[in-house]
């Protein structure tokens, strides 16, 4: 478990602009040891301002876009191309306008796909996806993730990740069936807490006011039960990118002290 660590921009649009700058260099240093790169994506504004902060980027063309595999965190189970897919928010922001290889962008399952409704189905299928990319140093379980980035709700959650569901006690299986999710829709796709907790990196986004409770109580100590977000740490590094407004109900001694 790695102690998390806290930067804190001015606005959520240099938030978001910081981390995509920070997620092109993580992708091209990964490519550049090992030829290729796992980024899972988050769904929510913020996610999808960091791919639209990456789109407008000069420098996005330094990533070799076709030796890169994207994951999600969490999908909203509703038909293909549906507006409120996390899917196809990403590809708007981004990925149609950069060269990936379709092979290598893992969307998770739709509900008009090869499972039909049964999301049960769907997250099991996902999980073998995962389970056929990961390398015999990942256990079978899930590949290395590079980053993997996570919205933060203002009740805590991650992912589809909700405090005192019973995803969140999910121990075993990497990818979970979501029902009766308090933030809509109500039927979701998620990673587990111990499949965000394989990633060497994980990054946790939050911007505005009305996250600033739930930041603070994640990073003072609370359970993570009824504060998921207190329960997704990477294996090399934990990073909470904030703006002002999240980070303002943050004790004194958690501040960073280049922000003080
Ligand atoms: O599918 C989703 O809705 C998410 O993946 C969810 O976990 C999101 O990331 C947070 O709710 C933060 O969302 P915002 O960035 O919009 O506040």
């Amino acid at each position: 478990m790695s102690t998390p660590q806290l930067v804190v921009h001015r606005d959520k649009e240099l938030m978001a602009q910081a981390a995509a700058a920070r997620l092109i260099t993580k992708i091209v240093d990964a490519q550049a040891s090992t030829g290729s790169a796992n980024v899972v994506l988050t769904g929510g504004r913020n996610g999808n301002g960091v791919l639209a902060a990456l789109a407008a980027a000069p420098a996005r063309d330094a990533i070799d876009w076709g030796r890169l595999d994207l994951w999600w965190g969490d999908e909203r189970f509703l038909p293909e191309g549906d507006p409120e897919r996390n899917v196809t928010q990403a590809r708007q922001a981004l990925l149609d306008a950069v060269p990936l290889d379709p092979k290598r962008v893992h969307a998770m399952p739709a509900s008009d796909g090869p499972y039909g409704t049964d999301v049960e189905a769907a997250a099991e299928a996902y999980a073998e996806e995962l389970a056929r990319a990961a390398g015999p140093q990942n256990h079978g379980a899930v590949p290395t993730f590079d980053v993997l980035m996570l919205g933060v709700g203002p009740d805590t959650h991650v992912a589809s990740l909700f405090p005192e569901h019973p995803g969140v006690r999910e121990t075993e299986r990497t990818v979970i069936g979501v029902h009766g999710s308090p933030k809509p829709p109500p039927t979701r796709i998620s990673l587990t807490l111990p499949a965000i907790r394989s990633a060497r990196e994980v990054w946790l986004l939050a911007a505005g006011e009305d996250k600033a409770n739930a930041v603070a109580m994640a990073l003072s100590g609370a359970g993570e039960i009824q504060a998921p977000a207190a329960g997704a740490y990477g294996r090399a590094r934990t990073l909470w990118l904030l703006d002002t407004a999240a980070a303002s109900q943050l004790p004194r001694s958690l501040y960073p002290p280049a922000s003080a």
